[in-house]
């Protein structure tokens, strides 16, 4: 979808959470040895990080070998994994590798491995203990150097205490445990995926779409987002397929992306009160859940985004930037140094706009 050199390896996000969460990832692939658990919800874009630790760190340039332990029927999957002697059953006419030698000196990615059944939970847990492993049939351990980065969207812990998936595994998974927030808790980034997203659908077409109203905005950032960034990502490719050429306003957008707010009436008359104003993005009522709000990643974003679209509007002059944003010069450098803002990715964002 996006190239690796689009934002962090293809991952976007501005968000100070996903930026704390680049940094963990820099770190991690460092180390290129321990065992590192992504947690989060569907389409939170668990394998994108695994893609990242194995691309940022000393195995890169051998294979990284993703398994979904939760698509391969379970009686298949241990032979997918372990491979196979020839004899081991009928129809094994020749010895076949497995998945876990076809990563030998790179990463193994095992996603869903909340599913994987408890005989193989055991001879995974021998890979990670003892380096080594016996194909299907096969009688001689065979040593491997293999990074093992699983991931899973169930909550392992409690599958752990349901006696349902194996506690030394569990432990021996979780060196380094990543927890990828949901979209719905680092809602600053949205405008920014909208755009990217666009972007990178809008390619090749005749009729690009043009952007979103600053209503259609709002609505899709206090949206809960069940599905994540690969639900907005649907969106976004279905919009540009329906709507090319088009500004999408509220009413383009499919039904379930506004009712969840008063009525489109409402945003309407709120942007009326404040119209253009991001700072109605930050504000708006639906950032309020039963946890309350996350006030420093909240503030982070709208400056982020306020500089962003500084830097856009003046073609990454900062100086002109600056008088925009009615700050000091020193401030505004400071603060891009600070935040680590990509201005190219400003200046990308206006000639895409
Ligand atoms: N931050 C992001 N930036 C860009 N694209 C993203 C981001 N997060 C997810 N995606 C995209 O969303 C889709 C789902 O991502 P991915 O498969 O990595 O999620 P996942 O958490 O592994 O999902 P699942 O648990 O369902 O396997 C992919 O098309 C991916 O490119």
């Amino acid at each position: 979808m996006f190239r690796k050199s689009d934002g962090f390896e293809g991952i976007i996000g501005s968000s100070l959470r996903m930026q704390k969460l680049f940094r963990i990832i820099d770190q991690v692939a460092e180390d290129g040895e321990s065992t590192v658990l992504i947690q989060g919800e569907s389409g939170t874009g668990k394998e994108l990080v695994a893609r990242a630790i194995h691309a940022r760190g000393p195995r890169r340039n051998k294979n990284f070998v993703p398994v979904n332990c939760a698509a391969i029927p379970d009686d298949l999957l241990e032979s997918e994994l372990f491979g196979y002697v020839k004899g081991a059953f009928t129809g094994a006419t020749q010895n076949k590798m497995g998945r876990i030698q076809y990563a030998a000196g790179g990463t193994l990615f095992l996603d869903e491995i909340g599913d994987m059944k408890p005989a193989l939970q055991a001879k995974l847990l021998r890979v990670l203990q003892e380096k080594e492993y016996e194909p299907v049939g096969g009688v001689k351990p065979i040593p491997v150097d293999v990074r093992i980065v699983a991931a899973t969207h169930r909550d392992l812990e409690k599958l752990v205490a349901e006696g349902k998936f194996r506690e030394d595994l569990y432990y021996r998974l979780s060196v380094i445990p990543l927890q990828i927030p949901p979209l719905r808790d680092r809602r600053e980034d949205i405008p920014l995926l909208l755009e990217s997203f666009t972007k990178v659908f809008n390619r090749g077409k005749k009729h690009p779409l043009a952007g979103f109203t600053e209503a259609a905005v709002q609505a899709l950032i206090s949206y809960p987002w069940p599905g994540n960034v690969r639900e907005l990502e649907n969106l976004v490719q279905r919009l540009v397929v329906l709507h090319g050429g088009e500004t999408v306003d509220l009413d383009d957008l499919p039904a379930k992306y506004t009712a969840h707010m008063t009525s489109a009436a409402n945003i309407r008359q709120r942007q009326g009160v404040d119209a253009g104003s991001i700072s109605t993005i930050a504000l708006h009522e639906a950032i309020w859940n039963g946890d309350g709000i996350n006030f420093n990643d909240l503030v982070d974003g709208l400056e982020r985004q306020l500089i962003s679209q500084a830097l856009a509007r003046t073609g990454g002059n900062k100086k002109e930037a600056a008088r925009l944003l009615n700050l000091k010069r020193t401030t505004l450098i400071e603060k891009i140094k600070k935040k680590r803002i990509d201005i190219n990715m400003g200046v990308q964002r206006a000639s895409c706009a």
